[in-house]
């Protein structure tokens, strides 16, 4: 049976858009040991202060010497119906064995959930979660995205984002919310490749809601000085995704969040919960692995 029969696509009004968001993994000395061959622990599916910290050791690739992951301190959890806490644990057992420790890569447009759905996959599967543009970031030595393009450019950007792509591809256990342009280079896809792969596939209109809601100011290819900001951002992701749509269509898995919105009897993606949609990434992840075992045997 198709284990998300009985899985809500609950309204955000009462569900997501309520709560807090889950605070961001940051970097500042050490990644956790989860990044070595240890097996998970189970832990509460809970995100936040509640989450116990994994103990850390030194990483290895001589980029992250100096990074580390941790939870924030912070008192926000985010916490998900009972259903949904239950299937997402019931699909991360299943999908575990199949993932062999390797590492799940999210690709999708800017705004389209990485970070957020990567989150939750992290916690369920008792992986790290690291951010890429965060990243980037921290190696660079300048605090945000926007800041790097107008600094130095796009492409020193870019640049970055390549070797931290690199870097990240020789760890394992690792759930990693790409930039939303990783996509565009071949040799990016080198270093996702030892892993698996999953586009958050999101409507365009859903996208520049949710970047209008929060402005632009942190997505430089998507800043504009005046005028109307959903608007503008929906001209330029309309562009930006024709140019891409190929590039995230080399995907292993693609999360369609139309999909999974009909799959639920509703015709509005908004109502769909980031833990709805973890639960899809994980059922498409688990869908990609048994093909190809299927084919490999
Ligand atoms: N299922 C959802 N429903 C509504 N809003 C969401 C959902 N998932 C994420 N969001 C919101 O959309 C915005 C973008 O989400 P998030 O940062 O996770 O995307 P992203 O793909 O990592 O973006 P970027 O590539 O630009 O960093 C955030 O404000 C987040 O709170
Ligand atoms: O879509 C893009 O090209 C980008 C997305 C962000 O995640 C950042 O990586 C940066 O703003 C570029």
């Amino acid at each position: 049976m198709d284990a998300s029969v009985g899985l809500r696509a609950t309204p955000r009004a009462s569900s997501w858009a309520g709560q807090h968001k889950p605070h961001g993994a940051f970097f500042s000395g050490r990644v956790p040991a989860s990044l070595t061959s240890e097996k998970p622990a189970q832990r509460p599916l809970v995100l936040g202060s509640g989450t116990p910290m994994r103990s850390m050791e030194p990483v290895r690739g001589a980029r992250f010497k100096g990074l580390c992951c941790k939870k924030s301190a912070g008192t926000e959890k985010v916490h998900y119906s009972a259903d949904e806490a239950l299937i997402l644990k019931q699909k991360a057992e299943d999908v575990l064995p199949c993932l062999n420790d390797r590492c799940v890569y999210l690709v999708g447009m800017m705004g389209s959930g990485k970070t957020t759905v990567g989150k939750i996959i992290a916690e369920v599967l008792g992986y790290s979660f690291f951010d890429s543009d965060k990243l980037v970031e921290q190696a660079v030595g300048i605090s945000s995205v926007a800041e790097i393009f107008q600094v130095h450019s796009e492409a020193f950007f870019r640049d970055n984002e390549s070797e931290v792509l690199r870097d990240l591809s020789s760890m394992h256990r690792l759930v990693v919310a790409t930039g939303g342009g990783a996509v565009i280079r071949p040799i990016n896809w080198s270093y996702m490749r030892k892993g698996l792969t999953i586009w958050l596939d999101v409507p365009l209109d859903a996208l520049a809601r949710r970047i209008a809601a929060v402005g632009t100011a942190s997505r430089p290819l998507l800043h504009q000085e005046s005028g109307d900001t959903y608007a503008k951002a929906y001209a330029k992701l309309t562009a930006l995704l024709e140019k891409r749509m190929d590039s995230y269509a080399n995907a292993d898995a693609r999360v369609s969040l139309e999909n999974v919105a009909f799959k639920h009897g509703h015709d509005d993606v908004n109502v769909l919960t980031p833990s709805a949609i973890a639960i899809e990434a994980l059922l498409k992840m688990e869908s990609f692995l048994t093909e190809k075992a299927m084919v490999r045997n």
